[in-house]
Order: C-alpha cells, then structure tokens, then sequence
C-alpha cells in the first residue's frame, strides 16, 4: 500500500490500527499520527517507527487518507480546523467516530468530500480487527478498495449500504471486545471461587475463548449446534446452559445491545444537533 495515511489522534484505535497496518507490511514511514501532546507521540514514533506530528494541518496535508481518530466530542473543532487543507488537497477522509455522521462531519469540513465512516475494534492490534465501512456518494471505487485494504490489513471488513446499520455494527463488533473482556473477568473470578490460581484461570478462560471462536469460525456448523455439542445430556454444560438461560443471559446482551446502538444514535443527535 503506497499511500501515505495520516491519523488525526493518536489513541487506543489509532494505535491499535496502526500496530495493525505495520504488522501487516505497510512501510511505518507513510503513516503519520497527530496528537496535542509531544509526550504521547514519543512512545509510538519510538515503538514503531512512524512520523508524528502535533500539527494536524501539517500533517493532512501530506496525505491520501486523512484517518480522523479523534473522540466525538471534539471532532467538530479538529474538522473545522483542517477544513482549509481538506478542501485543499482532497484526501479520501475515513472517521473512526462513533455516532457521527459522515454528512456532519462532511459539512464540518467544509463540503464535497469523498468520506468513509468506519467502525472498528480494538483487536484490529492484533490483525483480528472487524470494521464496518460505509461509503458515501462522492467516494469512488479506487478510494473504496484503498479503504477495504486499509482496513483488511488489520482483520475483516464488511460494507454496509445504509449509514444507520453503523450503530448495529457498534453494538455487533466495535464495543464488543469489551463484553468479551467482561467475560474473562467474571470466568477467572469464578474460578479463583472454585479453587484455582487466578493466573491458571485466565490462562484457561482465555484459550477456551480463542478456542471457541476459531472453532466457529472454522466449522460449517453453527453456534447453536457448536454449542448443543458440548452439552452431554444431564451432564455439567447442561446444568450451566440451563442457569445461564433461567437468568436470562441471552436478554442481557440483547438489552446492551440496543444500549449500545441506541447511545450511538443519541451521540449523533447531541453532536450534530439534527
Ligand atoms: N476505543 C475503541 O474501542 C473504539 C473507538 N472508536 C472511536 O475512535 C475514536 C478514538 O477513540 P479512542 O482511541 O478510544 O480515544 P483516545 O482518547 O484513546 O484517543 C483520542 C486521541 O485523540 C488525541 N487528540 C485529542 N485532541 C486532539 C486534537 N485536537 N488533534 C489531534 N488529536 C487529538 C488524543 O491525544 C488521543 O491521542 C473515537 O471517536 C471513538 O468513537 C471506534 C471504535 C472502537
Ligand atoms: O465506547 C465508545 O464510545 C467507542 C466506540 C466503539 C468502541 N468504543
């Protein structure tokens, strides 16, 4: 990937995806991350050999993808500021933000801009990122490939043809990691309850977790018969299954869910004010 790629915010996404994209082969000089802070720069231009800026016109300026990463709640101001250069160069612009529309952020740029919104994950550290993109009208199917490659370097991708399924997608895959990570915690406390070292625990917990979502993602069969598989009639997994459905797990995630993906709408609303 010969672009050079510029991320505005140099956060836990922006160096997740970066971590990511280096991983994946692309030249560390053609990435550029901004932040206010020279401190926070330090430690990723050192780790990973890219350049830093803490000037975001600087650094747009050089770019064929602009990467806005920063939170929503700032991004008018930063998009306001880089509106000039924007305009100027023309860069295909992807915001990460959740809950944002790409015609608000479009306008706060300054109008005609080719974007891509895309939710991703943190796992995208880890080459097992899941972005959602959504394209809007003026992007076009070379800057479109650019983005699928720029973000299959860092896992997969899936498009979507209408903006709102974007806060699906959140509730589906960008805040999901962190009903994962939620898991681990409360498998390892409980098996620190039933006797077990914390640390053997964790070990178990998480390689159970890596092993089940490779096996789902490997076998033809689907988690409902994945799961049915395990279960030996009146046997141990059974009587688990059975506490977890009685305390109505399966309504819990889909009320965090709809939470989630509801927050995501009501973000949009306070921040573009429409
Ligand atoms: N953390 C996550 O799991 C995910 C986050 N996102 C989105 O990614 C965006 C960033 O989130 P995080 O990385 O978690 O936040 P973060 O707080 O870790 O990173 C924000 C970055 O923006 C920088 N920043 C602040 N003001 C700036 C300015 N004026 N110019 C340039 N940089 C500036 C900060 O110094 C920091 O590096 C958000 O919009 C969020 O909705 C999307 C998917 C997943
Ligand atoms: O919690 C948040 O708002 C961000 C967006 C998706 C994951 N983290």
């Amino acid at each position: 990937m010969a672009n050079k790629i510029t991320f505005i915010g140099a956060g836990n996404m922006a160096s997740a995806i970066i971590g990511g994209l280096i991983d994946s082969g692309v030249t560390p000089s053609d990435i550029t991350a901004t932040a206010p802070r020279e401190s926070e720069l330090e430690s990723l231009r050192s780790r990973l050999g890219i350049t830093t800026q803490t000037d975001n016109n600087a650094a747009a300026s050089q770019a064929d993808v602009v990467v806005l990463a920063v939170k929503p709640q700032i991004m008018r101001e930063v998009c306001e500021d880089l509106s000039d250069t924007i305009g100027k160069h023309k860069p295909l612009v992807m915001s990460i933000a959740a809950g944002l529309d790409a015609a608000t952020i479009d306008q706060w740029l300054g109008g005609d801009n080719a974007m891509v919104r895309c939710m991703p994950n943190t796992p995208s550290l880890v080459g097992r990122g899941a972005s959602g993109l959504y394209a809007n009208a003026r992007v076009s199917d070379d800057q479109r490939a650019l983005a699928t490659q720029l973000m299959e370097a860092v896992g997969i991708v899936e498009w979507v043809d209408e903006e709102p399924l974007l806060d699906a997608v959140t509730a589906v895959s960008g805040s999901a990691p962190a009903y994962f990570f939620l898991m681990l915690e409360a498998m390892e406390d409980a098996g620190v309850t039933l006797g077990l070292p914390a640390d053997t625990a964790r070990r178990l917990a998480i390689q159970t977790a890596l092993g089940a979502a490779t096996m789902a993602q490997q076998s033809d069969k689907d988690p409902a018969t994945l799961k049915q598989n395990v279960m030996s009639p009146g046997g141990t997994t059974e009587r688990a299954i059975q506490h977890m459905e009685d305390a109505k797990l399966r309504t819990t995630i889909a009320d965090a869910m709809q939470a989630c993906a509801k927050r995501a709408q009501a973000m949009s609303r306070e921040l573009s004010g429409h």
